[in-house]
């Protein structure tokens, strides 16, 4: 089932938590709804559940105008992090519930709602728990019981309110790509929301990122992590080391750190730049076209990858740097915690002041014709 949504926006009381925005979904994509918390991403899943009526706008879901169709006839499968299993009911009647509120027409007689209630827990694969109370269960467990219990009534769209927010991380992963095979697998739509990067960039189609209200980008986790388009997706994203950079021109300074970028008009201004930690190098010296001082206040081994925590020496940021090498490189380079050390941005993402939109991207080195290579 495809959903559109256009020129939705809601207000609470004089707050305005959603802007007028527009959205396409696609027949059985998988979207995630990514951003800070108050961003307006449940205040969106509420409205599109019809929990929530917004004040422009209209919902289709396919060629059907469901803007004023009441949750209950709009089909869709919820689920909440909270679980919100009751109780009092076993496993097999909690997923059972699903069924028993369904419209008395549509509703299945009880050996159809038992074979369906097998069915549901097989999917889930927690047969062998039917008998069970919530109680008696994991947060992974109970999660996939709700989904359970979503699905009783076969429906086409399915939306998610932070499903894993309250489990731990490994449970969290696992669920993840059981709950994006199930989407393929039964090929409904399924909108979450989230405020986990890493949770939205494994498990959806396209992303749409949100901040106060409004819609910054919606693209492939591919083509936001290559195309951020706005400084506040590059933050969001994380990772980043960000330099004020000043432009007096002959280059940008921050401090006495300074960055010569190539010699064109978009880059000879203020604004700043973005060096993600993968695309930094450190060396015990600087060189002509970037030199960046900084302590190594840290050396963090994470993996097949080290994190070298840098603080800058005479400029200023708002957070420490920080560079990823490899264990080899390390190893050749043999830097301490305590060490002066020069950064050099092999690649960085610059965003004039007052220029919205995609940042210049700029590689180093950029030698003149005849220039001689260094150290970089
Ligand atoms: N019923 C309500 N009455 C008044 N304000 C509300 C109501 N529901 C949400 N808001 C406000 O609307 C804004 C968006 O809330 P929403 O819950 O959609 O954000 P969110 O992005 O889902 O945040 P979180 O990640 O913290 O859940 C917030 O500032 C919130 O305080």
């Amino acid at each position: 089932m495809s959903i559109r949504l256009d020129n939705i926006s809601k207000q609470f009381g004089k707050f305005e938590a959603l802007s007028p925005l527009s959205l396409d979904i696609n027949n059985g994509e998988m979207i995630g709804l990514l951003g800070p918390s108050g961003s307006g991403k449940t205040t969106l899943l509420r409205i599109i559940a019809g929990l929530e009526n917004a004040n422009t706008g209209t919902i289709h879901f396919g060629d059907h105008d469901v803007t004023n169709v009441h949750v209950r006839e709009r089909r869709v499968g919820f689920v909440f992090q909270n679980y919100a299993l009751f109780r009092h009911m076993t496993v097999a009647d909690n997923v059972a519930f699903g069924l028993q509120v369904m419209e008395r027409a549509l509703r299945p007689s009880p050996a159809e709602m038992s074979k369906r209630v097998k069915q549901l827990l097989e999917i889930v694969q927690l047969g062998h728990l039917a008998a069970r109370y919530p109680e008696q269960l994991s947060g992974g467990q109970k999660q996939r019981i709700a989904l359970a219990r979503a699905l009783a009534t076969k429906p086409e769209v399915l939306l998610l309110d932070e499903p894993f927010g309250a489990l731990d991380a490994k449970v969290r992963k696992d669920l993840r790509r059981w709950l994006r095979n199930l989407h393929d697998e039964l090929g409904f739509t399924s909108v979450f929301v989230t405020h986990d990067q890493d949770e939205a960039l494994e498990l959806s189609d396209r992303v749409v990122v949100m901040s106060n209200g409004k819609i910054e980008q919606v693209d492939s986790p591919v083509e936001l992590y290559a195309h951020p388009n706005s400084r506040f997706v590059f933050d969001f994203f994380g990772n980043v080391n960000q330099f004020k950079a000043n432009w007096n021109n002959k280059h940008w300074q921050n401090g006495n750190a300074f960055i010569l970028p190539p010699v064109a008009e978009a880059t000879q201004k203020n604004g700043y730049l973005y060096v993600r930690s993968h695309e930094l190098s450190l060396s015990k010296k600087a060189n002509s076209q970037a030199s960046l001082p900084c302590k190594v206040v840290a050396i963090n081994p994470v993996g097949a990858e080290v994190r070298v925590e840098l603080s800058p020496i005479g400029w200023d940021t708002t957070e420490l740097w920080e560079a990823k090498l490899t264990h080899q490189v390390l190893n050749e380079q043999s830097f301490s915690r305590g060490d002066e050390v020069y950064a050099t941005p092999q690649v960085g993402y610059f965003f004039a002041d007052g220029v919205r939109g995609e940042p210049i991207i700029l590689r180093w080195p950029f030698l003149a014709p005849g220039h001689l290579m260094f150290d970089i």
